[in-house]
């Protein structure tokens, strides 16, 4: 759906911004929620992106070490009220500067380049919070298979070839799983010395859905039991799962000393990142990766979500819906869409509910166990062992239902266990990096995690 690059023009940077603007851009850009954690310094730029129709917008692809950031621009000659309109950054070698991410005009660009001609902006609105992205609800833009409009995801983070939250998306569409958004288009852009970089994509809207995280948040608080929507969660990552390997096959197997020396290595990468957490955990970490390397076996790898959590589903009148299919957004794509086992999938929910119960204030210490329990009883009750050795425990330790044979029951928690672990060591580097307020969240599993592990 996305227009051919006659309508989508990359020129180098200074083309159509001059130097004040971008200089402004690159000083504002750092203190953005969207602006990669871990980054310092300031971005330069490196190309603009225009699009056909739309003279006052400008994307511009700015670079840092080997990121490049997309900063969609409104750029309006100074003096015609320009701190009346939305996003306004400052005014710079005669022209006002706002930001295009909240600015209906660079929305237009970008459904115009989306193929949706005209649209029709009432009611649009960029979400607010704590996004990797920039999200703009748009109701009433709704193209055929969006009836209650649509949902324009612009990427912040832009590498050549595909992206995984728009081919993903896309195939399980195509593929006819409505556990997902109705994929309705993307924006393409052409960069020198590379294949086409994906910009943003077009997705039908839930209405009136909840986030995930906020209702198991919600649950927590009151004390209520999130068990039932956790089985619910449960069902629909199984499905997932099994849409996944249908809509985007692959051969590969996993190779257990690669595997785990990948763990190794990210387990390494968070203790430099995050030392002054990590240090002390580092020979704890390592014991439970060679326990596991010297149990794992060769099984069939698949596509997987990649960085799913409770903040990536939504729950709506049609049930739990799946989001945001870009990975972790600090790993490099190739690792995001490289086929893995689902049970980091699994792994990550199961970590969500610790951050639910933590940020909820969970009276009872029982809530976390049990959500995770019903989630995970859902989950094998769909889909068997997931091609990874599937019962066992829930990764933390207490024991959960199993319908695997002993022997892939014990597999699977030790998978299940190192990759909760994984998870939450990324998540150390993340809370540090982003919410230093809440690392102790994923701190306090790796210590529990640990704790148990070395007790048996
Ligand atoms: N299709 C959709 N319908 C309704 N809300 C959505 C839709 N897609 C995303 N959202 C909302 O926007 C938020 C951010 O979307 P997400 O894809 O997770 O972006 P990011 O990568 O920036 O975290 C979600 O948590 C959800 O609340
Ligand atoms: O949603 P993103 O793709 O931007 O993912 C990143 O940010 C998430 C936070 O918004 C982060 O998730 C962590 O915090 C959640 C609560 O806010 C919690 O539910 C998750 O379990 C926890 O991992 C995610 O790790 C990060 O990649």
């Amino acid at each position: 759906m996305s227009l051919g690059p006659d309508a989508v023009r990359v020129v180098p940077a200074g083309s159509h911004l001059p130097a004040d603007v971008t200089d402004l851009v690159a000083a504002w850009a750092p203190g953005r929620r969207w602006f990669p954690g871990g980054l310092t310094g300031r971005p330069t730029p490196w190309l603009e992106v225009t699009v056909d129709g739309s003279p006052d917008v400008v994307l511009a692809l700015l670079r840092m070490a080997d990121t490049v950031l997309q900063v969609p621009l409104v750029v309006t000659p100074a003096g015609r009220d320009e701190h009346a309109a939305p996003g306004y950054i400052g005014t710079a070698a005669g022209v006002a500067v706002h930001d295009g991410g909240v600015h209906p005009a660079a929305w237009a660009a970008l459904l115009h380049a989306a193929g949706v001609a005209a649209p029709d902006l009432t009611g649009g609105h960029a979400i607010a919070g704590e996004q990797s992205n920039t999200s703009v609800v748009l109701p009433a833009v709704r193209p055929d298979g969006a009836p209650h409009g649509a949902m324009l995801k612009i990427l912040r983070t832009v590498a050549g070839g595909d992206h995984p939250d728009v081919t993903v998306p896309q195939a399980l569409t195509a593929a006819g799983f409505a556990g997902t958004p109705r994929f309705l288009g993307a924006v393409e852009a052409a960069l020198p010395g590379s294949a086409p970089a994906h910009l943003a994509v077009l997705a039908a809207l839930v209405p009136d859905a909840r986030d995930g995280f906020e209702l198991a948040c919600e649950h927590a608080r009151r004390g209520e039991p999130m068990d039932a929507l956790a089985a619910e969660l449960g069902t629909v990552v199984a499905h997932l799962h099994a849409a996944l390997r249908v809509a985007l096959p692959t051969t590969a197997t996993l190779d257990p000393t690669a595997f785990v020396a990948g763990l190794r290595t990210r387990a390494s990468a968070a203790v430099e990142a995050a030392p002054a957490a990590l240090e002390a955990h580092a020979g704890a970490v390592a014991r439970v990766l060679d326990d596991l390397e010297a149990r794992l076996a060769a099984v069939p790898l698949q596509r997987i979500h990649g960085d799913l959590h409770l903040g990536q589903a939504l729950y709506g009148a049609d049930g739990w819906q799946v989001l945001d299919f870009e990975g972790e957004p600090q790993r490099p794509v190739a690792e995001r869409t490289a086929p893995d086992l689902p049970l980091r999938d699994v792994a990550g929910v199961l970590r969500s509910f610790g951050y639910a119960a933590a940020v909820g204030g969970a009276a009872d210490p029982s809530w976390e166990a049990r959500a995770r329990q019903a989630f995970l009883a859902a989950y094998r009750a769909v889909d068997g062992d997931g091609g990874d050795g599937g019962g066992g425990d829930d990764g933390d330790g207490d024991a959960a239902p199993s319908d695997a044979a002993p022997s892939d029951a014990a597999l699977s928690d030790a998978v299940l266990r190192a990759l909760v672990l994984d998870k939450a060591l990324y998540e150390v580097v993340y809370e540090t990096r982003q919410r230093p307020h809440w690392v102790h969240i994923p701190l306090r599993a790796i210590e529990e995690l640990l704790t148990d592990r070395t007790s048996r």
